[in-house]
């Protein structure tokens, strides 16, 4: 679990997060939307502690990482995993070496404990096989899963992802999605997925954090977001024609 507390983020005079509080729940999909410049990707890299809050707390499992020591940071720090924007897999690694990336830099298992670890989460996130495959040689949603496996590889607490399905097709997109979820729900992970799809809220949505200015303007989730009286929240996700009939129906109870 990790609980934000009045989280305010500035850069000199601009003032980009101006006082979050809420908490992410353990072994729940935790999405974090908003208009562009609203300021997730800021809010993601404060819960990430690749930048520290200008004022306020955030605690994980009660450790605050502003407090922390440098021992207890990295120690922190071990226990996220993250799922770039684009997968951002090196290119000159092949998948298994991507995998074991993580493993190499903070553990000191043996090649043969690595493996079969990297083994392990290849095969839940149905690649086993492709070990030797470069990047270049598989599909986007397939380096989507390699960048899942290494996210997860070394048994995070905290699991973080930037869009994880932006440039995949829709059917694809939605088996991503899925994939997140059962892997938060089998590992009780805490996860926090920066979204802009719409397709993903309405899916995985089971505790919807919701963005606007700098301030957290709604928060909630899938089944009850269709009853919200806020404009924006309407505007923003039920944008699109199909989504407001969507939603029509989901009022209507159908
Ligand atoms: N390192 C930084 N220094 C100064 N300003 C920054 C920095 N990072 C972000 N900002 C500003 O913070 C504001 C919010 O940006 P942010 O990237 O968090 O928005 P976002 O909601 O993630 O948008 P998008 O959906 O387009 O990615 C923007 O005005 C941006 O210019």
């Amino acid at each position: 679990m990790i609980v934000v507390k009045n989280v305010h983020k500035s850069f000199g005079e601009e003032e980009i997060l101006k006082g979050i509080s809420t908490t992410f729940l353990q072994g729940k999909t935790n999405l974090i939307i908003g208009q562009s410049g609203a300021g997730k990707t800021v809010f993601l890299k404060c819960l990430l502690g690749l930048f520290l809050p200008s004022k306020g707390s955030i605690s994980y499992d009660g450790e605050n990482y502003a407090t922390l020591g440098n021992n207890g940071r990295r120690k922190l720090r071990q226990q996220m995993g993250m799922v770039f924007q684009g997968s951002a897999l090196f290119d000159s690694m092949t998948v298994e070496e991507n995998v074991m990336f993580p493993l190499r830099m903070f553990t000191k298992q043996t090649r043969e404990e690595m493996l079969k670890r990297v083994n392990e989460v290849l095969e839940r996130v149905n690649l086993q096989g492709a070990n030797a495959k470069f990047p270049s040689e598989i599909s986007g949603g397939m380096q989507k899963r390699v960048a899942i496996a290494r996210a997860i590889v070394n048994k995070p607490k905290y699991l973080f992802c930037d869009e994880p399905n932006s440039g995949l097709d829709p059917k694809t997109a939605i088996l991503i999605d899925n994939l997140i979820q059962e892997i938060t729900r089998e590992n009780n992970i805490t996860t926090i997925i920066n979204s802009h799809d719409m397709n993903s809220v309405l899916e995985i949505g089971e505790q919807i954090v919701y963005l606007k200015d700098g301030l957290l303007e709604w928060e909630g989730n899938k089944d009850i977001i269709y009853k919200t009286d806020n404009e924006n929240i309407i505007n923003f996700v039920y944008s699109s024609e199909l989504f407001k009939k969507v939603r029509k129906a989901q009022l209507q109870g159908l």
